[in-house]
């Protein structure tokens, strides 16, 4: 029998990055340490295999073709101390139940994919962090440093990745777990609808909204037998590179590099660079890829970054995440989509409507407005549909749990509210009901742009 994967070995997706310019990797003070943890990971188990990543790949090959749509969303870091099976699930359901409504908004089948089981490592804008006269190195992601402000908690500790593959291994057995159970069902999904749309404030047009979703029949666009009930796939953003490089496992039958540790990665606003560590790295593995974008990137750049990490254009290779802001995104979004068009190149365009609307509110609290979120995913939407393309996809930072740390939404959190139950390690996730809150209201605008009257390049 041929084996699933090969054992490690020093093929080039483990190598090649070296020496280039790799920004935001943390100052490891313990060079023995990364090497020690660098060594267990190389003899780890790989937490996915790439049959399953070329699954996805076959995915979002839909996504980028119009004929499938992308629910991602998750923790913006997740935590090494998080033990709470309940949180997990409920973040899992929430984005079943979101599958559900986008899949109902759309008409279209459903690919689902977590921030989870790997989302542990985070860019940051400054190095450090000053309070009160003290200056620490800044919080790094789990798998990096502590979030508490002591020194001994803010030096990096390269065992941290080890404790993150164990930590990933044991998310991703529940999810596996969860995703062959009747609880991930769509039948299930739409009776988290009901609950929600009975509980909402908006309940007399939520309710009826769900019924119809209902007679739909959950997810939509099954017919054609590729949609698997429950399916989700895991993602995080790929910024530590020695823990990246570590679980990179050859296959066997074609002797492409995989990234196994999630079975898409994402290449972050911050680490994009085309000649840069990160995208040599993601050019040589198999795994499906995506790119965040922020509105500084030209056309030039954007296309630089296809050419590098998707030179075959292959369908389902490259999605890119735009994260625009709500004030830019329709300025910014279309002259990009036109020239990846222009250009003949085949990639999915989804929004993380998350990034580019954080504010700080007077607490102190890093939040992001329900309003703004909303605008810059309908702006999203008209830029799209307005020249044809396909609106792909939703990327979002969210949790099933009921944390106070975005602003608005139906239940309306404001400022006071925040200090309540904020728990995000680093950015503001909307909690489970602001979550569907945004999927039903995109839903009411996208059925408001379909009615009678409406320009068709604007449907
Ligand atoms: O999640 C994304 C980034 O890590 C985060 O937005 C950076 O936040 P900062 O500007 O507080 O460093
Ligand atoms: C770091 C993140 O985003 P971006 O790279 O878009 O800033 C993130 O997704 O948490
Ligand atoms: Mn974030």
């Amino acid at each position: 029998m041929t084996p699933l994967l090969d054992l490690p070995s020093t093929h080039a997706a483990s190598l090649s990055w070296r020496g280039l310019p790799a920004a935001q990797q943390p100052e490891w003070p313990d060079p023995a340490g990364l090497e020690a943890a660098v060594a267990t990971l190389t003899a780890s188990l790989p937490l996915v295999v790439p049959r399953e990543c070329d699954l996805l790949k076959a995915r979002l090959a839909a996504v980028a073709r119009g004929e499938a749509f992308l629910v991602q969303g998750g923790d913006c870091a997740e935590s090494l101390d998080a033990t709470d099976a309940g949180s997990l699930l409920r973040t899992a359901g929430t984005l079943q139940q979101l599958a559900t409504v986008f899949g109902y908004m759309m008409s279209l089948p459903v690919v689902t994919v977590a921030r989870m089981a790997g989302q542990y490592a985070k860019p940051r804008s400054a190095a450090t962090e000053l309070r009160d006269g003290v200056e620490l190195p800044a919080y790094r992601g789990d798998a990096v440093n502590g979030q508490a402000f002591t020194a001994a908690a803010r030096t990096p500790d390269p065992h941290r990745m080890v404790r993150v593959h164990q930590h990933s291994a044991a998310t991703l057995n529940l999810i596996r777990a969860y995703c062959g159970s009747a609880q991930a069902s769509p039948a299930h999904a739409v009776e988290g609808l009901r609950r929600f749309a009975d509980a909402a404030p908006e309940r007399a047009r939520y309710a009826p909204l769900t019924e119809d979703i209902a007679r739909a029949g959950g997810f939509t666009g099954t017919g054609d037998g590729w949609h698997t009930p429950g399916e989700l796939f895991m993602s995080h953003e790929g910024l530590l590179l020695d823990y990246e490089s570590a679980l990179t496992r050859v296959d066997a039958v074609t002797g492409t590099p995989y990234a196994t540790s999630g079975h898409l990665l994402w290449i972050g606003e911050r680490t994009r660079r085309a000649d840069g560590a990160h995208v040599e790295f993601f050019s040589r593995i198999g795994n499906p890829v995506a790119v965040k974008t922020g509105p500084s990137v030209t056309g030039d750049e954007l296309l630089r970054l296809i050419d590098r990490l998707s030179p075959d254009d292959e369908p389902g290779r490259l999605t890119l995440v735009a994260r625009m802001g709500a004030r830019r995104v329709r300025e910014v979004l279309p002259r990009l989509v036109e020239r990846v068009a222009a250009e003949g190149r085949t990639v999915g365009w989804v929004c993380d409507p998350m990034h580019g609307n954080t504010v700080t509110a007077p607490s102190g609290h890093k939040t992001r407005r329900f309003d703004d979120i909303l605008d810059e995913l309908s702006g999203f939407f008209e830029v799209l549909t307005g020249l044809g393309a396909h609106p792909g996809g939703v990327h979002l930072e969210l949790t099933g749990d009921d944390v106070t740390e975005c602003l608005g939404g139906g239940a309306g959190i404001t400022p006071p509210d925040l200090p309540l139950r904020y728990r995000s390690a680093c950015d503001p996730r909307l909690n489970g009901h602001q979550s569907l809150d945004l999927a039903y209201r995109l839903l009411e605008l996208r059925e408001a742009v379909r009615a009678p009257g409406v320009p068709e390049a604007l449907r």
